[in-house]
């Protein structure tokens, strides 16, 4: 199976173009081979590049366990680089079609490459039904969540795929490698969630730790840190417009007042492609028919 290694600020999914290749197997038993770091290629998860009816192109998103995400927006930026430099479509505005609805894209290029990518993420989903979230209000700012006989307050938006942000004095392995994975599947989200949490530097500052649904910690999330800036300004503690420092490069994002869309900038970068070689025990879409 030919792929493409990619990341925006170091969250590294494995692409593979379906507008050449065919899968060989289910995606969801192919994201965990793939994306294994030490059996496999590497990576956070399993991008798939598809032709659209109603875009420019598609994509779908699997985590590392083999779970599909509606949105991803460090993979859409990816997405987006990888249609206008392998000339899918060569426009520097593009719409993609994602399980969050047809998003439009704006990209910074040269001419051959593109370098950064704005995504229009759309407008936050804040009803707790729909995040979603057993917390009865709506908004779910800062309500009270209690982790292994720890206080937490949970800040809860959807962006196509449900986050829990926790404003923390010290995001540290403690919080992040002990309590994400608890939050994530706490019962309060039946369709788990992903965990950003944040250190806030100034209003317009801030710095991102990420435990996500079905990967664990990664480098950056580029819905988690969309999530953030609406989570800030709803909790009173951040401006519309922020810069959010992850563990892998930076991200801006703004939450337009005039159309309530969330606006994310930030780095895409090609690594490598390759071929990957499909283990022998693995059942075949052949053989499954
Ligand atoms: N890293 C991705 C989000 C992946 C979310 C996924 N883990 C889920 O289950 O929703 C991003 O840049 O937005």
């Amino acid at each position: 199976m030919r792929f493409t290694k990619m990341h925006g600020a170091g969250n590294d999914y494995v692409y593979v173009n379906l507008f050449e290749e065919s899968l060989p197997a289910p995606p969801e038993k192919l994201a965990p081979l793939v994306s294994d770091r030490h059996f496999g290629i590497g990576g956070d998860g399993l991008i798939l590049i598809m032709p659209s009816d109603v875009a420019d192109a598609r994509m779908r998103m699997f985590n590392a366990d083999g779970s599909e995400s509606e949105m991803c927006g460090n993979g859409l930026r990816c997405v987006a680089k990888f249609v206008y430099d392998h000339g899918i479509a060569k426009k520097d505005k593009l719409k993609l079609e994602t399980g969050a609805g047809i998003l439009s894209v704006d990209l910074e290029t040269d001419g051959k490459t593109a370098k950064r990518v704005t995504v229009n993420m759309g407008q936050p989903i804040l009803d707790a039904a729909k995040i979603p979230t057993t917390f009865g209000e709506t908004p779910v700012v800062e309500k009270e969540l209690e982790i292994s006989g720890r206080m937490f307050e949970a800040t809860c938006v959807s962006m196509g795929n449900p986050h829990c942000v926790i404003f923390v004095d010290k995001a540290d392995d403690d919080l992040v490698l002990g309590i994400g994975p608890q939050i994530e599947n706490a019962p309060q989200f039946p369709a788990r969630v992903n965990v950003a949490f944040i250190e806030v530097i100034s209003p317009n500052e801030v710095r991102q730790r990420t435990w996500e649904r079905g990967s664990g910690e990664t480098l950056a999330c580029g819905t988690g840190a969309s999530a953030v800036c609406v989570a800030g300004v709803l909790a009173g503690k951040l401006h519309r417009r922020i810069v959010n420092h992850l563990l892998g490069g930076d991200l801006e994002l703004y939450w337009s007042e005039e159309d309530n869309n969330v606006y994310m900038t930030g780095p895409a970068e090609e690594v490598f492609s390759g071929v990957w070689t499909i283990p022998q025990d693995v059942p075949l879409y052949s053989e499954l028919a």
